[in-house]
């Protein structure tokens, strides 16, 4: 995941290759509780999605007594023992983060649970606290339950007492507003099984119910866990007499179809099938019980074609541009946030209606929505409960923007799509980690189909003299962008060493033979060790005489040419921070940063002292300075690429600089080769 404060996203032109997706948000949760409701029985529930929702559900059942162990390493299937409602703690006080999944069922399922003398607090992050709960709490209410508001009138925190248990007995029949969240019939649902034993529940819907998809889901998991709920016409829902929960003994959580909405979009934007190109979805498909696995429909509707097994969709470009549709998306609400961005690459303009819902949401995404597509250049127009989207007209009116995401997993990923503006504009996501919601790999995941012209793909060098920090440096500002990592010198100290190893002389005499094993080191770089056919060698390639062989090797022009590539293949996506010596010169010519760290040969030769002595390893500083000396000479005066900088790079002494202030030099010049950014990252650098 990219904990970062923001991703640069460079102009993407085409994208193929199979994805896996993690599972449902929305099944995992109901399924986690369904499990927890099991008094008595044990489920295996596999395919869990890891995301920040469903880590609230799941603290929230541990908190609550409920048993929860890893089957195996992969920590996808969990083992969960069903919760004793006589071993319930006294108190809890339960954080849900923003997870309306696990705040609303939740919020049903203890209200009915909690026994007399016990209390139970829920709350959630500052936006749970304005995401209303009033229509779950008066129908519960209805029933008897007994709930305080902790703050505000119909907000979360809530604060829970054990049922008034006459009331609870004579009040079988309630009503809840369809219009408003159907997750909160989802909440009645699953937890009226808890007190149907003896006699029938019925929930009455008022109006019309929004989010029908969302009850599915929740219908076919009550009858997977031995819950036959009566369906009439999706107004009325009798939860029988002498429903109780039953465990399946194992269940899988399908992959989230709302997670396959973006790359179904991206197949439709990005792969030509005339080109080969194709995105494959593993994990949902055509028998889904998702709802917004009807985003295929509409994503066809734009132009987009589509194919579907039971278990997988493929999806590349049909139309093109794609055609603008007015559709009533009440069928699909997260999923059609996908819809309004890629009504960028539509002819006309799209309208979204029926999507109210996206107003209560992580944010009001109708509003975020708006701004942040305004932002690119595009018309948007938006009422009550629609939004009207028109690309820009020309080429000229796309705008580079830094999109902001709202702690809003959905803002980050659909806007991610953007990035194959035919204009060619870089974006930037602020605060990727949100993502973390439900998809917490959803930009590696991007990155792995995705492809970007070589040339656009941002790559920045740092070179310079042996000790002055290079790699330091490198890593943190990479850190900071989410960039990879090239260790140039770690190819060169490689190679030298297999030449010792392999028992030939490193000299010009050897060159041919010399190339050949540097254009095949059978090496493998695992977290910070290097690995040379399997023997551990990070610390014998940093020896004195390691550094002496990588400097004796490196000034052989073939073995150079064979390492070449290996360098350049190093840029990918989103981006490159390369430290070395030929890096701006040779390398990577093109790069947009290139900058030349120096720093005097005593506080190099003291910094080398420090770390090999940190290392346990022996050292002279004088000894030091003379090889240091030594091969910086060597290194510059070499007649294929040497040790210098190049003509546009720019010169950093940090001699007397921090590292924290080295990064954020670099940092800034960053910032400063991307005008036209609104948020510049070096105010964001200042929490370095
Ligand atoms: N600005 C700095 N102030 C103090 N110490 C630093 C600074 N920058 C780097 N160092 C320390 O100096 C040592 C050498 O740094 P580093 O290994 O990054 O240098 P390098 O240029 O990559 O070396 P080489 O050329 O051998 O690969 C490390 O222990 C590092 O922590
Ligand atoms: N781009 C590069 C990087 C390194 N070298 C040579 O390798 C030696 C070891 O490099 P370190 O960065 O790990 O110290 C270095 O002295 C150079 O001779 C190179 O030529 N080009």
């Amino acid at each position: 995941m990219f904990d970062i404060p923001f991703l640069g996203l460079p102009p993407l032109h085409s994208a193929h290759g199979t994805v896996s997706l993690p599972g449902s948000k929305s099944i995992s949760n109901r399924v986690l509780l369904l499990a927890a409701l099991c008094e008595g029985a044990y489920t295996t529930v596999h395919d869990v999605l890891e995301s920040d929702d469903t880590d609230a559900m799941l603290g929230a059942l541990r908190q609550l007594g409920c048993s929860i162990e890893a089957v195996d390493e992969s920590g996808r299937s969990l083992r969960i023992g069903g919760l004793s409602r006589q071993h319930l703690p006294t108190t809890a006080s339960l954080h849900l983060g923003n997870a309306g999944t696990a705040m609303r069922p939740l919020t049903a399922a203890l209200a009915l649970l909690t026994a007399p003398g016990c209390e139970y607090e829920l709350t959630g992050v500052a936006r749970m606290q304005e995401r209303p709960i009033g229509d779950l709490v008066d129908a519960l209410r209805q029933l008897g339950c007994r709930i305080d508001y902790v703050r505000n009138e119909g907000y979360p925190p809530l604060r829970l007492h054990a049922a008034d248990a006459q009331a609870l007995a004579q009040n079988t029949h309630i009503r809840v507003r369809g219009n408003v969240s159907s997750q909160f019939l989802t909440a009645l649902l699953l937890a009226l099984p808890l007190a149907a034993a003896e006699r029938d529940y019925v929930i009455e819907v008022e109006g019309e119910l929004i989010s029908r998809p969302y009850i599915h889901i929740t219908l076919s998991l009550l009858e997977r866990f031995g819950i036959h709920v009566r369906n009439d016409g999706w107004q009325r829902f009798t939860i029988p007499a002498g429903s109780r929960y039953q465990s399946p003994g194992e269940i899988h959580v399908e992959a989230d179809a709302s997670s396959a909405s973006y790359f179904i979009a991206l197949g439709g934007i990005a792969s030509d099938p005339t080109q080969g190109q194709r995105i494959t979805i593993e994990g949902v498909g055509a028998d889904s019980i998702q709802g917004d696995i009807r985003f295929m429909e509409a994503a066809a509707q734009m132009g987009v074609h589509i194919e579907a097994g039971a278990n997988w969709i493929s999806a590349t470009r049909g139309a093109w541009p794609l055609k603008a549709i007015e559709l009533d998306c009440n069928h699909i609400p997260d999923a059609a946030m996908t819809l309004a961005v890629m009504a960028l690459y539509a002819e006309g303009t799209t309208r979204l209606s029926n999507i109210g819902s996206w107003r209560v949401k992580e944010t009001d995404r109708i509003d975020a929505m708006q701004t942040e597509l305004r932002k690119l250049g595009a018309t948007v127009a938006s009422g009550p409960d629609w939004i009207a989207v028109t690309p820009p007209a020309r080429l000229p009116q796309w705008q580079t923007a830094s999109i902001a995401t709202y702690d809003d997993h959905r803002m980050a990923m659909c806007f991610s799509l953007a990035a194959f503006n035919p204009a060619r504009v870089p974006l930037r996501i602020e605060e990727p980690r949100c993502v973390g919601k439900t998809f917490p790999d959803y930009f590696e995941t991007l990155f792995a189909v995705a492809r970007a012209h070589p040339a656009d793909i941002p790559v920045i060098c740092i070179d310079g003299p042996s000790a002055s920090g290079k790699g330091t440096l490198a890593a943190r500002v990479a850190e900071r962008l989410g960039f990879a990592t090239l260790d140039s010198g770690a190819l060169y100290r490689i190679a030298g060493w297999a030449a010792q190893h392999h028992g030939l002389d490193i000299s010009t005499a050897n060159a041919t033979a010399l190339a050949q094993l540097a254009r095949t080191l059978p090496v493998a770089f695992v977290q910070d060790r290097v690995f040379y056919d399997g023997e551990d060698i990070t610390l014998a390639i940093r020896s004195s005489e390691g550094s002496r062989n990588a400097s004796l090797i490196s000034a052989i022009g073939p073995v150079r040419e064979a390492l070449l590539s290996f360098q350049r293949d190093s840029a990918r996506l989103p981006g490159l921070v390369a430290d070395g010596r030929d890096m701006g010169t040779v390398v990577f010519p093109q790069a947009v940063l290139k900058v030349f760290l120096t720093a005097s040969a005593e506080k190099r030769a003291e910094r080398r002292y420090k770390q090999l002595i940190s290392q346990g390893l022996a050292a002279n500083i004088t000894t030091l300075r003379e090889e240091l000396e030594t091969r910086d000479a060597r290194d510059a005066s070499r007649s294929v690429a040497p040790l210098r900088p190049a003509d546009d790079a720019l010169m950093l002494d940090n001699s007397d600089m921090d590292i924290d202030t080295a990064t954020l030099q670099v940092l800034s010049w960053w910032a400063q080769k991307h005008p036209g950014f609104q948020r510049d990252n070096a105010s964001d650098s200042a929490s370095t």
